[in-house]
């Protein structure tokens, strides 16, 4: 069984349709990147399996449970953990009064204190600068802190949208090799948001390609982040993309 399954989901917003009948599957375990130009659908497309877009037609399955129509808190009980664009933190509140505001759902309470350390460990900056103010981290360090927010919930899958954005390239590589890192360790299922293909073929895994509320493209990032279907995807010869789904 698959760990993610959408079927012909569409998204609208009023006359606008941002997802357009999509529909592919995603095994346990696996990293899988949506790329494409900016209105592609992408951002629409994680929101749509959070809980938090409105869905007009279209299924979403996880672990083989129906989780369209459910409530974004529903969801992320069955274990799904989305990081949304934009790294919000509770400035106010300390580093580890933000890692730990997610933790309320889990009826685990023992192994919270474990995580905890985890991310310590993978994020050792966090744990350094523990007691001081989210609000005064850098932006690297923010999207750390919003990475191990969503993983202290406990996440079988787990969702961010751009984490690179607006990051430095040395800070981005240090992210994703943490990320990568994380996703052994706890044997998450990830699906990243990245606009940058290269980026995607770096780090490795899966990526899907959307134009256009569509699928365009479905393949090993390191083989799809080359091909013309990319250039097409981003430039608009439809003549040439390869449709996949
Ligand atoms: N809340 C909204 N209301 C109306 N239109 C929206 C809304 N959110 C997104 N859209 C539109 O839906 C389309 C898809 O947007 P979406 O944000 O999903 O794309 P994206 O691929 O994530 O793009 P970006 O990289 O710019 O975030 C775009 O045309 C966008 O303008």
């Amino acid at each position: 069984m698959s760990k993610l399954a959408i079927h012909d989901l569409t998204v609208r917003y009023g006359k606008l349709t941002a997802l357009d009948d999509v529909s592919f599957t995603v095994q346990e375990g696996a990293r899988v990147f949506i790329s494409g130009p900016n209105g592609a659908g992408k951002s629409s497309l994680l929101k749509a399996i959070a809980g938090v877009a409105t869905t007009a037609h279209g299924r979403i399955e996880m672990d083989g449970d129906i989780l369209s129509g459910a409530s974004p808190e529903a969801i992320a009980r069955k274990g799904l953990s989305m990081v949304p664009e934009g790294r919000e933190v509770f400035g106010q509140l300390s580093i580890e009064e933000n890692l730990l505001i997610g933790t309320g759902i889990r009826r685990d309470k023992t192994a919270i204190a474990e995580d905890l350390q985890d991310i310590y460990s993978a994020f050792p900056i966090l744990a350094e600068r523990r007691h001081a103010s989210a609000g005064a981290l850098s932006g690297g360090q923010q999207q750390m802190l919003v990475i191990g927010r969503a993983l202290m919930t406990n996440p079988k899958l787990m969702m961010i949208d751009e984490p690179s954005l607006g990051l430095a390239p040395k800070i981005v590589d240090q992210v994703y090799d943490t990320l990568v890192e994380l996703q052994a360790l706890k044997g998450l299922t990830l699906l990243i948001v990245e606009q940058s293909s290269a980026r995607a073929a770096r780090v490795g895994g899966r990526m899907i390609l959307m134009r256009g509320g569509r699928i365009v493209g479905d393949g090993d990032a390191a083989v799809i982040g080359n091909e013309d279907s990319l250039r097409d995807a981003y430039f608009g010869n439809a003549n040439h993309v390869k449709e996949v789904s």
